[in-house]
């Protein structure tokens, strides 16, 4: 007998439309069908994956903000705080910058441990005021994250693989970004979209030929029923 293998998919850069923004709207009857856990694992706020999960029709376990947020569908965990990188940010307000999303941002308004820059927004400076509060900048290709360095996706999944028991090393992932990096390194098989930065694609235990949510759904045909 053959099962499908649990699956931890990354959002932007990953479940996109070839063009890079919107989720491809191919890949939610997969993920509906799918007969093991798929954890979505992100960057971003916590309210975008679970309704993600929610929209698709699939169990809510979510790894959120780079592993700041992470539900197992029981419990809540927030690993880091907001306060250091929230002083970052008004520090880089006070030096005249700003997040670059707009007066009433949805991108950072519901965020519990972590601050998103716009990727039009000058790095240097933020990521000398990071450093000052001993907090990292990462650039996922959709924004810049002010962050706890300890937090990651990797340990927010394996969180949820013990709770809801998912064997890791039975387990797909795919994504495109630095921010994916750890959970390449908790799991069996890992793949990286071709659209993906070099860090990921170095980390990937496969480049795929295609972008975006291409790469991705040949990744789900190639492994549907392979376990
Ligand atoms: O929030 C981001 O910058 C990227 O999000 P992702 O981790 O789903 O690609
Ligand atoms: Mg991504």
């Amino acid at each position: 007998m053959t099962d499908d293998p649990p699956l931890v998919l990354d959002i932007d850069g990953t479940l996109t439309r070839p063009e890079g923004w919107g989720i491809d709207p191919r890949v939610f009857d997969p993920l509906r069908d799918w007969d093991a856990p798929v954890v979505i694992a992100t960057g971003k706020a916590f309210p975008y994956p679970v309704a993600l999960c929610h929209f698709v029709g699939i169990p809510e376990l979510v790894v959120a903000e780079n592993g700041g947020v992470v539900y197992t569908g029981d419990d809540v965990f927030v690993t880091a705080d907001r306060a250091a990188a929230q002083a970052v940010l008004e520090d880089y307000r006070a030096a005249g910058y700003e997040t670059g999303w707009g007066p009433e941002n949805t991108v950072n308004r519901w965020r519990e441990t972590e601050i998103a820059v716009n990727l039009d927004q000058p790095v240097d400076p933020l990521r000398e005021i990071a450093a000052d509060y001993g907090l990292e900048v990462i650039d996922t290709g959709y924004a810049y994250h002010v962050k706890d360095a300890a937090p990651n996706k990797g340990d927010g999944l394996e969180t949820i693989a013990e709770h809801v028991g998912i064997d890791l090393e039975r387990t797909v992932a795919v994504g495109d970004s630095i921010n994916d990096v750890s959970t390449f390194e908790a799991v069996g098989r890992s793949f990286a979209v071709a659209n993906a930065d070099e860090t990921a694609k170095a980390a990937a235990d496969e480049v795929l030929a295609d972008v975006h949510a291409d790469g991705t759904l040949a990744v789900l045909e190639r492994v549907r029923g392979s376990e």
